[in-house]
């Protein structure tokens, strides 16, 4: 199967996912001065319900925090979307060291790492069906920087020791991703794809301009997982990102001046 190395990493995924070099694939280094400011976008509205956070799984990917996504409990309206969109899950993406890291880059510069906060659009009934269409999906990307050590964060970092390897999962409730959020949510929005493999092509990426903080001590938790099942040999789970993508005439438009 896919993977980060280099006999099934990003270079190699087209081989199996043509739409690799699709017309909106995602990430994208995204270059402030040519984003198109919108003054009509409106702001981010997330209203999440800690109640609806129910496990933490190492997906052999990344680490991964599941959301019951039956009701409108936790929701993504406003922004450049229409409609409502129902957080199903968060995860992660970094670096063996702080230099590399996150997917999306500014200007080129590339975080530690970078949060994907992914939600379905209610129009569609579930979040595979959701995940083929051009309007199925948006994923709220933030920025992690190194400098102090983030508590909102350590909560996570905390369960880690108990899903180190493939497959393994541990119960993660009342937890309430928004305060892994920073303080303001202005951000860039374009219309890209999953950077995994199937790379659908059914994103809305909103990208906070904002990081949050995260220290170098945190950032050696997420690499002490491992992508290995128990009992393989262990592979650490480190530079779990796929590199920028063409941008192909896509618009980059910007919630700020
Ligand atoms: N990285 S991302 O574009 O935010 C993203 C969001 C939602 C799903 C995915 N990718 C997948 O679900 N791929 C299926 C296999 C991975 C199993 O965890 C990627
Ligand atoms: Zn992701």
């Amino acid at each position: 199967g896919w993977g980060y190395a280099p006999e099934n990493g990003p270079d190699k995924w087209a081989e199996k996912f043509s739409i690799a070099d699709g017309p909106r694939q995602s990430p994208i280094d995204i270059c402030p001065g040519a984003a198109q400011y919108e003054p009509d976008l409106q702001p981010l509205i997330l209203k999440y319900d800690p109640g609806t956070s129910s496990s933490i799984i190492n997906s052999g990917y990344s680490i991964q925090v599941d959301f019951a996504d039956d009701t409108d409990s936790s929701t993504l309206t406003g922004g450049p979307i229409s409609g409502t969109y129902r957080l199903r899950q968060f995860h992660f993406h970094w670096g063996a060291s702080d230099d590399r890291g996150s997917e999306h880059t500014v200007d080129g510069t590339k975080f530690p790492a970078e949060l994907h906060l992914v939600h379905w659009n209610t129009k569609y009934p579930r979040f595979a069906e959701a995940a083929a269409q051009p309007d199925g999906l948006a994923v709220v990307g933030v920025f992690l920087q190194i400098s102090d050590a983030n508590p909102h964060l350590q909560t996570v970092l905390d369960v880690l020791d108990a899903v180190k390897t493939k497959g393994k999962q541990t119960t993660f409730t009342d937890f309430d991703p928004s305060i892994l959020l920073p303080g303001s949510l202005d951000y860039w929005t374009y219309d890209g794809s999953l950077t995994t493999p199937p790379l659908l092509e059914s994103v809305t990426w909103i990208v906070l301009k904002e990081p949050i903080s995260v220290s170098s001590d945190q950032m050696e938790t997420f690499r002490g997982l491992l992508f290995t099942s128990e009992g393989e040999e262990p592979c650490c789970m480190v530079d779990n990102y796929r590199p920028q993508q063409a941008l192909k005439g896509r618009t980059v438009r910007a919630s700020f001046e």
